[in-house]
């Protein structure tokens, strides 16, 4: 099924992981930045994963290599630049985009600077093109506590600006959700909307334990069909689940995509969609989410139609964005 012509919107997309390979390479060598190699299609190699990588935290050695370019605004901003023009190619017409603050301070930036360079490049593109983009700021679990508050108070500054909300990212094996209740504690209090990543590399006590802090959205949550009383909770709560397949076949997600449960998620009105979490490191877009996917289950145009409508319910916008994103579906 070819659907590029069709209308996207994506709520799980990880802005240092969807890097153009050839811009990593062209900012590296601008600025004298050591790369494993220069050789573009050898660079590929490095900044993506295949189905032998081992598990999550493999996984996240990923983020390296982008991470050593994108510690200047004018890269910054570069790079955000693009992603968002490659989403405005695949018939984008609304994206959530993450990133952790934390990652990018190695060269001086500060928290604040890192933000505005990474809004200055969306907005530029969102000018030329017509996308809505909003960004969410990322707390990492291996982080400190007072980090975390940091990403907060720094999402609390911007949002409405250009962030709409926040996100909980990295080791989930290692290091449980609860660790931030106190911060989640206070978003809820201030209305802050978040995403916590959870059900990906354990199962479904750290859904519960994500669910525990007040999550209404969990990053890939996949592994909640795995406990019936969690599915009732995800449908009476309607709580959203942003899907990945290719991640999850990177990270082990999952083991058998014949029983891929996206789609059964959707058919028993559990709130689900589709993302491609990385768009580099798992060498993806949204075409290829699909073409993967149909090679184990049938999904069809209603089912696209079904992860748009759903994934625009639960963004992080007003009511009234969320019509106009709705009118331009149809
Ligand atoms: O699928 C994932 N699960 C958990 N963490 C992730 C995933 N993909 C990326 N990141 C982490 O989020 C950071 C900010 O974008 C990335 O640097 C990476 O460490
Ligand atoms: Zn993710």
């Amino acid at each position: 099924m070819n659907i590029q012509n069709i209308k996207k919107v994506e709520l799980h997309l990880h802005l240092d992981g969807s890097l153009r390979p050839s811009t990593v390479l062209e900012l590296a060598k601008k600025d004298d930045i050591e790369l494993p190699t220069y050789d573009l299609n050898k660079l590929k190699k490095y900044l993506s994963v295949d189905e032998h990588n081992k598990d999550l935290v493999e996984y996240l050695k990923k983020f390296e290599i982008p991470g050593k370019v994108m510690q200047t605004k004018e890269n910054l901003s570069r790079v955000s630049y693009e992603l968002v023009e490659d989403l405005a190619k695949d018939n984008y017409i609304y994206a959530e985009i993450r990133f952790a603050p934390h990652f990018h301070l190695e060269k001086g930036l500060n928290l604040e600077e890192v933000v505005e360079a990474v809004l200055k490049g969306i907005e530029k593109a969102t000018k030329k093109y017509d996308i809505k983009i909003t960004l969410l700021l990322c707390i990492m679990r291996h982080l400190s506590l007072e980090k975390a508050f940091e990403i907060l108070n720094l999402t609390e500054k911007y949002i409405g600006k250009g962030v709409s909300g926040l996100d909980l990212a990295g080791d989930e094996f290692n290091y449980p959700a609860t660790i931030f209740k106190k911060v989640f504690n206070v978003a809820r209090n201030k209305g802050i909307p978040f995403t916590i990543h959870a059900g990906e590399a354990r199962g479904p006590e750290s859904v519960w334990e994500a669910i525990s802090l007040g999550a209404k959205r969990l990053g890939h949550g996949i592994r909640s069909y795995e406990d019936e009383r969690l599915i009732d909770c995800l449908k009476k709560e309607d709580i959203a689940l942003e899907c990945c397949p290719i991640s999850n076949l990177h990270t082990h997600a999952i083991k058998d995509f014949r029983n891929y449960p996206l789609k059964f998620y959707v058919e028993n009105n559990i709130n689900a969609c589709l993302n491609t979490d990385n768009r580099t490191v798992s060498n993806t877009n949204y075409q290829k989410e699909v073409d993967f996917l149909s090679s184990y289950i049938n999904i069809d145009l209603e089912d696209i139609n079904k992860f748009n409508k759903n994934a625009i319910k639960s963004a992080f916008i007003t009511e009234d964005e969320k019509k106009q994103l709705l009118n331009k579906l149809k």
